[in-house]
């Protein structure tokens, strides 16, 4: 019997390659959201949806909008065009988005990741200086010290704890990191912080996971093993929605592409088909028409190149940085 992520993926193939375009089974919607920084418009995305179990990627030029994107639907930002009880947009163009059935329009962050929408996040200084079994301990979504009730009875949050070590252990065997679990996570290669990143994910059990350019810092060697890891989510049933420069990765392994620019979303469909769409192409390459827009060959070859920042758009590039 076909799987849920090859049944998702062989849907996505009747799917029109058109901006906003419906899904058979969308597991994001999202509807009417817009940021504002001051004057300048970061996002302004009218309709758009991702499809359960499989792999999309969001992709657009530096500045496109697509962190901040990212930081709206996770509850770590909040949409300009947001309902208000008073003044605020009328209700038809009020932003909305639903995750799984629910409605995320006031969900708060940690919420949006216990109701399964799990981001990664970047080792910081302070994660740095803990060691990689800490890191994933901080990922579990049960804490025994978050609940009061379990915090005072023993017996409860020693089960507990050794539920989420238990878990963590199988984790770090999985992606080849448990030799390194007493070690501090600073002191790992840059492939190797990219896995605990996902690992640490992880812990929660996402029903979609949210990677941010997972494949900047990683060396060849790690390449394969990290988009194996990305593959194996989805045909577990994951969902996969990430951000990424490296155009080689994004046509290897996406089911799916959302193209930003400007805040929009200018393009959407399987990859061979956005890669040859003139939006797409002009959003990117601006004036630098021999930018790679990627071919997949080397991956399959094994031997990744050295990840790539897609050109920026000058004129972009300097509304970011003025
Ligand atoms: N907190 C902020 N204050 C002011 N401007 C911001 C803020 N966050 C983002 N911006 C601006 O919003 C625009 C979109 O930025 P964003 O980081 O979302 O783009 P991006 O597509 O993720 O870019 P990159 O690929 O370079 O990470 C940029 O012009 C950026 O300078």
């Amino acid at each position: 019997m076909p799987d849920l992520s090859t049944n998702s993926r062989a849907q996505l193939a009747q799917v029109e390659a058109v901006p906003g375009s419906s899904k058979p089974d969308p597991i994001l919607t999202v509807d009417n959201i817009t940021r504002r920084f001051g004057g300048m418009t970061a996002v302004d995305v009218a309709h758009v949806e991702v499809q359960r179990g499989v792999i999309t990627a969001l992709i657009g030029p530096n500045g496109a909008g697509k962190t901040t994107f990212f930081n709206l639907i996770t509850g770590f930002d909040k949409p300009s065009s947001a309902p208000k009880l008073f003044g605020g947009p009328s209700r038809a163009l009020a932003a909305k988005w639903v995750f799984n059935g629910r409605n995320m329009g006031n969900v708060g962050a940690s919420k949006v990741a216990q109701l399964g929408m799990v981001r990664t996040f970047q080792l910081t200084k302070a994660l740095s200086k803990l060691s990689v079994l800490q890191n994933m301990l901080l990922g579990a979504k049960d804490q025994a010290g978050e609940n009061f009730f379990v915090a005072l009875i023993k017996p409860l949050w020693i089960a507990q704890e050794k539920a989420n070590t238990d878990k963590a252990l199988e984790l770090l065997e999985r992606f080849k990191l448990l030799e390194k679990k007493d070690d501090l996570a600073g002191s790992l290669s840059g492939g190797q912080k990219k896995l605990l990143e996902m690992a640490r994910a992880l812990m929660s059990d996402p029903v979609m996971i949210m990677l941010d350019e997972p494949m900047a810092g990683v060396n060849p060697a790690l390449t394969q093993s990290l988009l194996g890891h990305i593959q194996a989510l989805r045909d577990q049933g994951t969902t996969v929605l990430f951000v990424e420069h490296d155009m080689h990765m994004v046509r290897h392994i996406s089911d799916w592409v959302i193209v930003m620019a400007e805040g929009q979303i200018v393009a959407e469909g399987p990859a061979e088909t956005v890669m040859s769409n003139k939006a797409v192409i002009d959003a990117y390459l601006g004036a630098h028409h021999d930018t790679d827009l990627g071919d997949d060959s080397l991956l399959d070859e094994g031997v990744s190149q050295t990840p790539e920042k897609v050109t920026k758009d000058p004129k972009i590039d300097q509304e970011t940085h003025s």
